[in-house]
């Protein structure tokens, strides 16, 4: 494997779910110089003829070629396998990735949610399991087209037995610097847990109020009840970390209110989900973290109430 400092490298690098967000990074990482292998399902075909488009707000760009399989099996051994699917098909992660990771390699969970990491741990051993809070507005708009809308930061944390935080490592150091050298800003987090809830503290409100009130974000924050709605909730997801031992302050809650104020308005992925009748990563994003706050005696009963809403939709619209 090639250290940290090498720039570009012979590493090899694995995307699993070639969609909105595996789609754009995989295709960062190929344009930078990295040998990265996508993993398809219907745009198997057409990725494997014309290759990949993707269209961005820092510049657009063309693959014509890129290494597509629709079988794990016929791919080689990863030094890096992204997990880039939506969390509603990681039952197909025990299939997926023990033939695809190399030994004493990295899977890097992409994904929204909470306790992916700790499942995976579980699937492959003898390899690193790494977080990333993808702060991204990418959209997949046609077979092997990708629209990426806004921003792009991750933040990446390792992943340690119980989320104890852990320092960062050699192996962390080299998937940042890939990532930077593919021109994507990185953030290095010495506790995963706490970037979680930080993350799900955007996610649990707007993802949920957007299905639940069939609104944008730009119309929840405009309007005074739901605005006041969102904060409610926030300040929920502050109380299920702080079940955990993370503290999220009220200057952060602040940041990330601004923060969507100022972003274009944003039909979120679980609402496109949803209009488009495909499954909603209710479980990751709401089910886990109120499980573990439970577990941990904390009381969350608006984002109870939304989960069972979500519940109630998913089951009636047959999306369960
Ligand atoms: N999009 C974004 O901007 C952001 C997304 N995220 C998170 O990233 C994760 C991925 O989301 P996103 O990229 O938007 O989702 P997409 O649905 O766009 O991408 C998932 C991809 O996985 C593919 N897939 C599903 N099953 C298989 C399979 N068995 N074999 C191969 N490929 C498969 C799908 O292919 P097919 O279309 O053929 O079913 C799809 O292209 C989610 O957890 C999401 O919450 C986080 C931050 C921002
Ligand atoms: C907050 C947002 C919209 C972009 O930063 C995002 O990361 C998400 O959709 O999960």
């Amino acid at each position: 494997m090639c250290d940290s400092l090498t720039p570009v490298c012979d590493r090899k690098y694995a995307i699993l779910g070639t969609g909105a967000l595996g789609g754009f990074y995989g295709a960062k990482l190929q344009q930078a110089g990295y040998d990265v292998h996508f993993l398809l399902k219907s745009d198997y075909e057409h990725v494997s003829k014309s290759g990949l488009l993707i269209e961005s707000k820092d510049g657009d760009f063309t693959l014509p070629q890129v290494k597509a399989y629709n079988d794990v099996e016929q791919m080689p051994q990863c030094d890096v396998v992204i997990v880039a699917l939506k969390t509603t098909q990681n039952h197909l992660l025990p299939k997926l990735l023990p033939p695809l990771v190399k030994d004493g390699g990295v899977v890097l969970v992409l994904q929204n949610g909470l306790g992916v990491e700790e499942d995976i741990s579980q699937i492959v051993k003898n390899v690193q399991v790494i977080g990333g809070l993808c702060f991204l507005c990418s959209n997949k708009v046609g077979a092997g087209h990708i629209r990426h809308l806004d921003y792009g930061k991750i933040t990446l944390g390792e992943y340690t037995p119980k989320y104890d935080p852990a320092p960062l490592t050699e192996r962390i150091q080299y998937v940042a610097n890939d990532f930077e050298t593919a021109g994507i800003t990185i953030e290095l987090a010495t506790d995963l847990l706490l970037a979680r809830w930080q993350k799900l503290l955007w996610n649990i409100p707007y993802n949920g109020l957007s299905v639940i009130l069939n609104a944008r974000t730009d119309e929840l924050m405009t309007d005074a009840h739901t605005r006041i709605l969102v904060e409610q909730l926030m300040n929920e997801v502050a109380a299920g970390a702080k079940s955990s031992g993370r503290v999220i302050p009220d200057s952060f809650i602040q940041t990330m209110l601004n923060y969507t104020v100022k972003m274009k308005p944003y039909r979120t992925s679980m609402k496109i989900d949803y209009d488009e009748g495909r499954p909603l990563e209710v479980e990751a994003i709401f089910g886990n973290p109120l499980r573990k706050a439970q577990a941990a005696g904390a009381n969350l009963p608006q984002i109870s109430c939304m989960y069972h809403q979500l519940k109630f939709l998913t089951q009636r619209n047959g999306i369960a």
